[in-house]
């Protein structure tokens, strides 16, 4: 790995959020400078919370707040159900933060799945790395998307996105997004973006919160043999600086971690 991932912890989830507020909007910025559009891949769990928390306040005199009509936003990862399903991250982010955006803020343009492929993951996965080809392949010449953030969030077993510690989907190296029909954490069928897609990104945000995450973060962290081979460890390993990691203080009790930063 070249340069380490950045580590952010904050004693309070609250000042989580200000500060990946913070680190947001500059990333939108450069966006904006870039190619004039955010285009972002979220994820679902316990982030769409804390990102609501992050954009839905008033920030400093100085700060102009996120420009939602210049968003595109994507999934890192989706389950195989429909939208209003209680396990859709589409329905858990339109719960949290898209019904909440108050109309003067601006529509972000939002990517869920085709719920029409439900039933065929594979095609389910096929049809979303369209959509991706569609906006982020203007040339055929495009190996990869290039996202300006993808915000992914760490399972209690080092997961992220739909991609599981020693599940063989850690090895795709040509799709853009790939179908698993095993996910060890329900529900099973899912689509995830693949690990080439995260860590080709701009940025690269993982935010984890809560003492519940304490044990994981710290093998990850620490990038002992276990952590390194994590899903999590991976993207820190492949993208390194362009990763930052947002954390509460619980979350990262006991972590020696050398690259600890102020934003
Ligand atoms: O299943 C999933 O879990 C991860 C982690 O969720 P968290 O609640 O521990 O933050 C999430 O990032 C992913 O999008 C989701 O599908």
């Amino acid at each position: 790995m070249g340069k380490q991932p950045n580590l952010y912890s904050f004693p309070t989830v609250d000042e989580v959020a200000a500060h990946l507020r913070t680190y947001i909007l500059a990333c939108q910025k450069a966006a904006l400078l870039r190619h004039d559009a955010f285009k972002i891949a979220v994820s679902g769990g316990s982030l769409p919370a804390t990102l609501t928390k992050a954009l839905l306040v008033a920030g400093e005199d100085e700060d102009s707040g996120p420009q939602f009509s210049k968003w595109h936003i994507f999934f890192a990862d989706e389950r195989a159900v429909p939208l209003d399903h209680e396990d859709s991250n589409y329905g858990l982010l339109k719960k949290d933060l898209l019904d909440k955006i108050p109309e003067e803020m601006g529509k972000p343009q939002v990517y869920p799945i085709d719920i029409k492929y439900l039933n065929e993951t594979q095609e389910l996965a096929d049809k979303y790395q369209e959509v991706l080809m569609a906006s982020f392949a203007q040339k055929d010449s495009v190996r990869l998307p290039v996202f300006d953030l993808i915000l992914l969030g760490c399972g209690p077993d080092g997961h992220t996105c739909s991609l599981f510690p020693g599940h063989e989907l850690l090895r795709e190296a040509d799709a853009w997004v790939a179908a698993i029909e095993d996910s060890p954490k329900p529900p099973p069928r899912r689509i995830t973006l693949t690990l080439p897609v995260v860590t080709h990104a701009h940025k690269i945000a993982f935010v984890a919160t809560g003492g519940g995450k304490k044990e994981i973060l710290k093998k990850i962290l620490e990038a002992d043999d276990e952590g390194r081979s994590l899903p999590c460890g991976l993207v820190n390993e492949a993208a390194g600086e362009k990763v930052s990691w947002f954390t509460d203080r619980a979350a990262v009790e006991g972590v020696a971690f050398p690259r600890r930063g102020s934003l």
